[in-house]
């Protein structure tokens, strides 16, 4: 096809800017309007598509040709030409007059071969390296009267058929009028103007001028005087039925066009603005037009493209990593950098601060200080006993003593012993704690080198080496604990300025410690101190079994009461903990809940009452994660709520009349005497270990663990990492990174192509403005019939026809209707009217006969 030079032109822009977008991922940014031929029979509509295309392919002749609609996709293609139906896939027409033998033929299998219409369309996709991507619609042109098989109603029909097409908005219409009929009559442009009441996007064609009577012409009309369009009407000169068998080829026919109008002493004037060859230009330049249209969005979504790959790609450069080039020696300076930004983000995740602060949870410093000064010096009540078994192990720690002797004086061995045993309980809570911060330290590592998780080698071996140091740090730190707990059983020194002795009454911190050695009627007078707050569910308080609720609980040193919500107004319950112990554990998935699954359970429950509250014999509450479990049970091992002893552990301290064992030993009132004392002493010295526990512990472990991590991670990993291995080893991409990297360049460099085309296709091409809106009194301006039908919004049309089109006013405007409003005013007729006062309108052509 090479008759549409205008649209070939088109082309290489639309190629150029689609092959842009496609680079950037974006597929079919221009979605050229469709053009559809809109005309009465025998107008002339499929010759000004042919004429359109350039090229010889549709049926055409007398009588009804088209009768079912022809969708005709054109598709671009480097190479080759061909047509493709969709009722016939696979198969490859190169011929033609092929095509058009084979849309006879369909037309005549749906219709059958005697004139009868039908609306489904026959779908042809041509291919060529002549054509835009495009979609032309033929349709069977209006008739009024029914011949052959086709139906009473074909009128209506037809036009039902054609509406469906033409009220498209992004349809371009061509309304076909032969110039040898009624342009008043033309039935293309009141459908035209139903649907298009504006004249956005109708064009105007008037065809067989040759045709005309001698002596008349359509000067008038191809100057847009009579019923005038927006866009104005165009005259073509199509091949004669004689050209098309006498196989005219289509430049020729375009060649004696243009000879036509300049000859043409009514035409002379205005053969730039005519025939096939401005008709293409005008088809054309609407397509031009949709394209700069919308060149501006795709413009700003490259932009916005560009804009967010920006920082990425200026990080590759700094890196030496651009254009798909790797620069060597930037991968020891690569590896500072990411080691760097380790220590960095170390850094400030153990102290806090930074811009990345997590909000959904503690981690880092704030964990690990949690671990300090909120669950371990609950650990630190864990190896504890309860008062009773207390007695009992000082009972028989004095009684061992003794011996088979009756003791009258209270042995400071029994005292020693039995807070030897205590201290030595210290022990496994500080490993449990050195533990928790060890695993916190390894989350905070993990999460520092997860951003390095392109460079895969380079992540392994950090974790490698920072984690053996952890373990070494881990180890020390054990030792020095365990050291410590040596330490403190290697004296001990009742001279310690806190030690309660033979006459001081030092009170200890805690209050629970003071308790334990006080009378009740101390505990009583003891002011209670809040140990935590938070929100628990519970599915026994006041509730039906199984269900559950969220309150808000507040624990004391001696008592847990919960209330409606944190205004703790509404209190629901107040419970003294006395002699409360408690067992925890994580409980299957149960489904669905305040907490979503509720898995950490804590039971509370006194083993020496049947209820513990009400009528209740437990209260269970559940905490929202492992975490949160966690701190509370710290929270009531401080409160001295201690962890239950196995049904074992009990049996052990009770006789066979299920008795106590201990309460045997106060059937001695002396022996009593004596482990009260010793209890207070105990309980009195326990108090200040446990003081120095907690405080030097948390010293330890920072710094012999957590600043130790830090000088490592500062100094000494940057030397160990260049003892591991090569910089450019370690500093391998991951796979993943590298395509990531080469993708992201490329698009990037795609992006800026694709501006690059915009602005050239921008500075290459211009818009040609819509002309002003056009008035007249005649009947083609009257209101549509159908006006609800017609009413389009502007912004549909807009899709297809410039925005700016609409502001800017034309160059030139149309000339104003005269007023006449004749039928066939248009044409100049010097002849007078036929006597009889006849109708004036000229016979019908008479149409040769179509080749077989
Ligand atoms: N002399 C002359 N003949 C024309 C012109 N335009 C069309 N014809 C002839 O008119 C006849 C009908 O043309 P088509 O292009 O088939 O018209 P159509 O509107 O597609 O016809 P249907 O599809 O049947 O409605 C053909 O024989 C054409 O050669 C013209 O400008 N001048």
């Amino acid at each position: 096809m090479s008759g549409n030079v205008g649209m070939e032109a088109l082309i290489p822009i639309v190629n150029k800017v689609q092959d842009a977008f496609t680079q950037v991922g974006m597929n079919s940014v221009i979605d050229l309007p469709q053009i559809a031929v809109v005309g009465g029979q025998s107008a002339g509509k499929s010759s000004v598509l042919e004429n359109c295309v350039g090229k010889d392919f549709l049926p055409r002749g007398s009588g009804i040709v088209t009768r079912r609609p022809l969708i005709l996709q054109l598709n671009y293609v480097e190479k080759g030409e061909w047509g493709e139906f969709l009722h016939a896939k696979g198969k490859k027409f190169t011929d033609f007059d092929e095509i058009r033998r084979e849309i006879e033929a369909e037309t005549d299998r749906m219709t059958g071969s005697n004139k009868g219409i039908s609306d489904i369309p026959i779908n042809l996709r041509v291919f060529s390296p002549h054509v835009l991507n495009l979609t032309l619609i033929d349709l069977p042109g209006i008739t009024k009267v029914p011949i052959g098989d086709q139906p009473p109603d074909i009128e209506f029909q037809i036009r039902g058929m054609i509406m469906q097409f033409i009220s498209k908005p992004s349809c371009l219409i061509l309304a076909v009028t032969p110039a040898n009929s009624d342009l008043a009559n033309s039935d293309a442009l009141k459908l035209a103007k139903e649907v298009d009441p504006e004249g956005i996007r109708t064009i105007g064609v008037l065809t067989k001028l040759d045709l005309m009577d001698d002596g008349t012409d359509a000067k008038e009309i191809l100057d847009n005087k009579v019923l005038p369009l927006r866009r104005g009407y165009i005259g073509v000169v199509n091949r004669s039925q004689r050209d098309i068998e006498g196989k005219k080829d289509i430049k020729q026919a375009q060649a004696a066009e243009r000879k036509y109008f300049l000859s043409h002493p009514a035409y002379r004037h205005l053969a730039e603005r005519a025939g096939t060859a401005f008709l293409q230009k005008t088809l054309n330049q609407q397509l031009t037009n949709h394209i700069r249209e919308v060149l501006p969005s795709l413009r700003s979504k490259l932009e916005q493209q560009l804009t967010s790959m920006e920082s990425e790609v200026k990080e590759f450069k700094n890196l030496g990593m651009s254009g798909g080039r790797e620069d060597k020696s930037a991968k020891p300076r690569m590896m500072m950098q990411m080691v760097n930004r380790v220590t960095h983000d170390f850094e400030e995740m153990i102290e806090g601060g930074g811009n990345h602060v997590d909000t959904t949870s503690l981690s880092g410093g704030a964990k690990i200080n949690t671990i300090f000064h909120f669950r371990f010096p609950g650990y630190l009540n864990e190896g504890r006993l309860d008062e009773k078994e207390l007695r009992k192990e000082i009972g028989f720690a004095i009684r061992n003593i003794h011996g088979v002797r009756s003791g009258l004086f209270t042995p400071d061995a029994a005292f020693e012993m039995t807070v030897k045993r205590q201290i030595e309980t210290l022990a496994p809570p500080s490993m449990k704690c050195i533990q928790q911060v060890s695993t916190e330290l390894h989350e905070v590592i993990m999460k520092c080198i997860d951003k390095i998780k392109n460079y895969p080698r380079l992540q392994a071996e950090i974790d490698n080496l920072v984690s053996g140091y952890l373990r070494e740090c881990e180890t020390h730190c054990r030792e020095q604990i365990q050291q410590l707990v040596e330490v403190e059983l290697s004296y001990i020194n009742t001279n310690h300025d806190d030690f309660i002795g033979f006459n001081s009454t030092a009170k200890d911190e805690s209050v629970k410690d003071v308790q334990n050695a006080g009378s009740e009627s101390q505990q009583q007078k003891d002011v209670s101190k809040l140990i935590k707050k938070g929100w628990l569910s519970t599915t026994n308080v006041g509730l039906t079994k199984g269900l559950s609720r969220e309150y808000w609980f507040v624990l004391y040193t001696d008592a847990l009461a919960w209330f409606k919500d944190e205004s703790e107004r509404d209190q629901k319950y107040y419970l003294t903990i006395d002699g409360v112990k408690m067992k925890s554990s994580e409980e299957e998935e149960e489904g669905g809940g305040l907490f979503g699954h509720r898995k950490f359970k804590i039971q509370l429950f006194h083993p020496n009452a049947r209820y513990l509250f009400r009528e209740y014999r437990e209260l269970t509450l559940y905490a929202k994660d492992e975490d949160d479990m966690e701190d509370w049970r710290a929270s009531f091992l401080r409160a001295g709520i201690y962890t239950h002893r196995s049904q074992m552990d009990m049996e052990d301290l009770e006789d066979e009349d299920h008795k106590p064992k201990f309460e045997r030993l106060f059937e001695d009132p002396q022996l009593e005497r004596q482990v009260e004392v010793i209890r207070t002493y105990v309980n009195s010295y326990m108090a200040i270990v446990r003081k120095t526990f907690k405080d030097i512990v948390p010293k330890h472990i920072m710094c012999l663990m957590v600043n130790k991590m830090k000088v490592f991670i500062e100094i000494e990993l940057m030397p160990s990492l260049y003892g591991a291995g090569n910089p450019a080893e370690l500093m391998e991409e991951s796979e993943d990174e590298v395509r990531r990297r080469q993708e992201l360049l490329g698009m990037y460099d795609a992006c800026k192509d694709a501006l690059k085309t915009i602005s050239e296709v921008t500075a290459k091409t211009s818009s040609t403005p819509l002309p002003a809106p056009v008035h007249s009194n005649n009947h083609h301006s009257a209101p549509s019939p159908n006006m609800n039908a017609s009413r389009m919004p502007k912004s549909d049309s807009a899709h297809s026809l410039s925005q700016s089109q609409r502001s800017r006013p034309p160059p030139d405007l149309p000339n104003r209707p005269t007023g006449r409003s004749a039928p066939n005013a248009g044409a100049t007729r010097p002849a007078p009217a036929p006597p009889g006062g006849g109708s004036r309108r000229p016979p019908p052509p008479s149409r040769p006969a179509r080749p077989n």
